[in-house]
């Protein structure tokens, strides 16, 4: 589904975030990254999403090559991929169900399919009762579960999260695990980019690890750390 070739990015001011990244990823998976501060988490997601080209190797999406796709193509891919960000990133003049529903008139839906799919979206992130609320009338762990409804609501096969938990205590970081968890369950594609160490350790699924802009580890089942290093 996702597949990473020798793919390298250096940045125009020379710095090479990312070398000889080989990577597949299959239909279905819970993919983690980890790695330090500075490591290419970030680099890695903005390539998925088109944000940014790579300077070597290619990369796959559903096999299309989408380094080879033009600039007018891009929302198209972006169409197939959700992303959650660490700080929400909420429409502050919408409701709850607006922002939900905005993510659905953006790609031209139909009213009608707007209106059936927006409160089931809401139900399934337990957010029915908040649908009128704006988002400052949210508390942290409702605001990115709003964010997560408006990034799986046009159905997308793969969902990016980049430190979705980042700025949520650790309780309200479980829920939000809790939603991702059955998202997956559902057949959606996740990566999530993180530093929560206790939650890598508890879901127990793929762990990529990066460091240097190079892929240091790949385990099934992992954790965050192995024994040698120290990430
Ligand atoms: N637009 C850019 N121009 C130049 N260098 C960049 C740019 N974006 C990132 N970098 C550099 O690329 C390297 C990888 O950065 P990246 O943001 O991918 O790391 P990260 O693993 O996501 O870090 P964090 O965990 O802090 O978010 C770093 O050395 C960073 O300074």
């Amino acid at each position: 589904m996702i597949k990473f070739t020798n793919t390298g990015k250096e940045y125009k001011n020379g710095v090479k975030a990312l070398s000889n990244i080989n990577l597949n990823i299959k239909k279905g998976e819970f993919v983690f990254i980890v790695g330090p501060s500075g490591a290419g988490k970030s680099t890695l997601i903005k390539l998925l999403l088109k944000e940014e080209d790579p300077t070597e190797g290619k990369i796959y999406l559903n096999d299309m090559d989408i380094t080879k796709v033009k600039n007018r193509r891009i929302p198209f891919i972006r169409r197939n991929i959700g992303v959650v960000f660490q700080d929400f990133r909420l429409l502050p003049n919408k409701t709850v169900y607006e922002n939900v529903a905005f993510a659905m008139e953006i790609i031209g839906a139909h009213p009608k399919e707007i209106r059936r799919r927006v409160p089931m979206i809401l139900s399934m992130v337990d957010l029915s009762k908040k649908a009128d609320c704006y988002p400052d009338q949210l508390s942290g762990g409702e605001h990115q579960r709003v964010s997560i409804a408006r990034s799986i609501v046009n159905n997308p096969p793969v969902l990016i999260a980049d430190e979705p938990t980042g700025n949520l205590d650790p309780e309200t970081a479980w829920e939000i695990m809790k939603v991702l968890r059955e998202i997956n369950r559902r057949g959606t594609t996740i990566l999530m980019a993180t530093h929560a160490k206790d939650i890598v350790d508890s879901m127990k699924k793929r762990v990529v690890a990066i460091e240097a802009g190079k892929v240091v580890r790949d385990e099934e089942k992992g954790g965050y750390e192995n024994e040698v290093s120290n990430i």
